[in-house]
């Protein structure tokens, strides 16, 4: 059998044969031209799509061009001029992305290319398609969005990390100095204006801001150290109370600028954050955050300042704890008196000064006289409670410079610095005076008490060692002939006073 040569290899394409590719496939084909002098353009031919996509005919643009023209987006408009000005002079192949107004009013994405050729005329002829690439930009978008929210995650963890280093390895700073920090680096990182701390008060009653920070040129509303009693009057009382009552993040809103009493400023504040820092589960105070402007906050700022001021209350609370231990170390859990761990390194650096600066100072040791009676007859809670009358009698009796210790059982050692001998034993009189008429009395039964005191000042010439071991050892031993001289007096370098 002859092979035929009319197969569909050899037909010609009908007349309408790119007309109808064109219109069949996803982009739009078209010609382009451009008039020597640059004044007139048009799309000698482009796909009927236009139709659909832009609400232009065809036959229109295949007379002027501008239609299409005014549908590019303002702000891609000038790398489109600039592209087809650069084909025009290089006659290198076209390509651009540029956004068009479709029908329903949006803008979409398109990418063009195309190929110019010069024409006799010196016009320039581009032959080429454009198609939509939304979807491609949009997933262009999200993959932006996303490492830039992955990096600003990283950056936020190493805030955390690096804050909460700073706590535990403070170096020497005070909690002071490591709130600041912490206040300051997270203002720089959220873009703040401000972020303050507040104290609570234990009934809620007044706040206190203990602690600051402002971006440079802004000023503080509140000075520092300054209380503000929580009343209804301040616009942000119910803010304030719902963020304590549901231990949560509140917005006081807008008006802020009414805290400002001296006019120091009148701008609007965009929107105060503020965040509730606790320990041991009660709220004690928030940390407050200011913006003017709100391009700055992220939807999930609420949840990152929860971890924060959470960073924030376990410092607090880790600190806190701190100073109770040692508070509870230096102190007499019965008396609240200082006790001897405190007062020996206080009496050592005092008798350094004394060497080196030639300062003096003076140290009584009081015994409550024939405590184990009371003990005995009364018992020992009777007996505690001679004690704690005892001590209240004789800080009440000494000044706020005094210091004044259980040495141990019904020891008591005040040290007066600054004092030589003779104010000291003025001193001394009055707190035995007031012992004796310090009406002590348990469970309706009047106890007498009365108290003897040995005085010794670092000056005395009798020291030879000048050690504070030789000074107690001196008071010591005039505490012992006062009591054995009948009690109810003291002994001083003069000699006895009895009472
Ligand atoms: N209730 C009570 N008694 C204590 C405490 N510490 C020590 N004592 C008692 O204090 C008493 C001290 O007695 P002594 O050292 O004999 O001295 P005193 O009876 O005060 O006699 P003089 O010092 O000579 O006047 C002892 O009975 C101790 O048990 C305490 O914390 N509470």
């Amino acid at each position: 059998m002859a092979l035929s040569n009319d197969g569909p290899a050899d037909a010609a394409p009908p007349q309408d044969f790119f007309r109808k590719l064109s219109d069949a496939v996803p982009g739009i084909f078209y010609t382009y031209w451009l008039s020597a002098d640059a004044s007139k353009h048009c799309f000698p031919y482009v796909s009927e799509q236009v139709k659909a996509l832009f609400g232009l005919a065809p036959a229109n643009l295949s007379a002027d061009g501008n239609a299409l023209f005014a549908l590019i987006h303002p702000e891609d408009y000038p790398i489109l001029g600039e592209s087809i000005a650069e084909s025009v002079q290089s006659l290198e192949p076209w390509r651009c992305r540029a956004r068009l107004q479709v029908v329903d009013g949006s803008y979409i994405w398109f990418e063009g290319f195309s190929q110019p050729e010069r024409q006799a005329d010196g016009s320039t002829l581009w032959y080429g398609q454009f198609h939509n690439i939304q979807q491609y930009k949009e997933l262009e978008q999200e993959l932006r969005d996303s490492e830039a929210e992955y990096s600003f995650q990283a950056r936020f963890q190493s805030l955390v990390a690096r804050l909460s280093k700073e706590f535990i390895h403070a170096g020497g700073k005070t909690i002071d100095d490591c709130i600041d920090q912490f206040l300051s680096e997270v203002g720089e990182f959220f873009g703040a204006d401000r972020v303050y701390l507040y104290a609570l008060d234990d009934d809620f009653e007044s706040m206190t801001k203990t602690h600051r920070w402002c971006r440079p040129g802004i000023p503080s509303l509140i000075a520092p150290n300054q209380t503000i009693a929580l009343d209804n009057r301040l616009p942000w009382h119910q803010q304030i109370l719902q963020m304590i009552e549901g231990n949560r993040v509140v917005f006081t809103g807008h008006d802020v600028e009414r805290l400002s009493s001296d006019g120091e400023d009148s701008t609007t504040l965009a929107t105060v954050f503020s965040v509730p820092i606790s320990v041991q589960g009660r709220v004690v105070g928030f940390m407050g955050m200011d913006f003017y402007a709100s391009d700055s906050w992220r939807d999930d700022l609420n949840d990152l300042l929860v971890i924060l001021a959470g960073l924030l209350s376990g410092v607090l609370e880790r600190h806190l704890l701190e100073e109770r231990l040692v508070r509870q170390s230096l102190k007499d859990p019965l008396t609240g008196l200082y006790n001897r761990r405190y007062l020996m390194p206080r009496l050592e650096e005092m008798m350094q000064r004394v060497g080196r600066y030639n300062e003096d100072f003076s140290v009584a040791i009081i015994d409550i006289d024939h405590f184990k009676r009371i003990n005995d007859r009364l018992g020992h809670m009777a007996g505690d409670a001679v004690l704690c009358r005892f001590s209240e009698i004789v800080r009440k009796e000494s000044r706020a410079t005094d210091i004044v210790a259980r040495f141990g059982g019904e020891e008591f050692v005040v040290v007066f610095p600054d004092q030589g001998m003779a104010e000291t034993a003025l001193a001394i009189d009055r707190i035995l005076q007031a012992v004796c008429n310090g009406g002590f009395a348990f469970q309706g039964l009047e106890i007498a008490v009365t108290a003897s005191a040995g005085i010794a000042s670092a000056s005395e010439d009798v020291l030879n060692k000048d050690t504070v071991d030789e000074l107690l050892s001196l008071a010591d031993e005039r505490l012992y002939k006062a009591k054995s001289s009948g009690r109810n007096r003291f002994m001083d370098s003069s000699g006895q006073s009895p009472i």
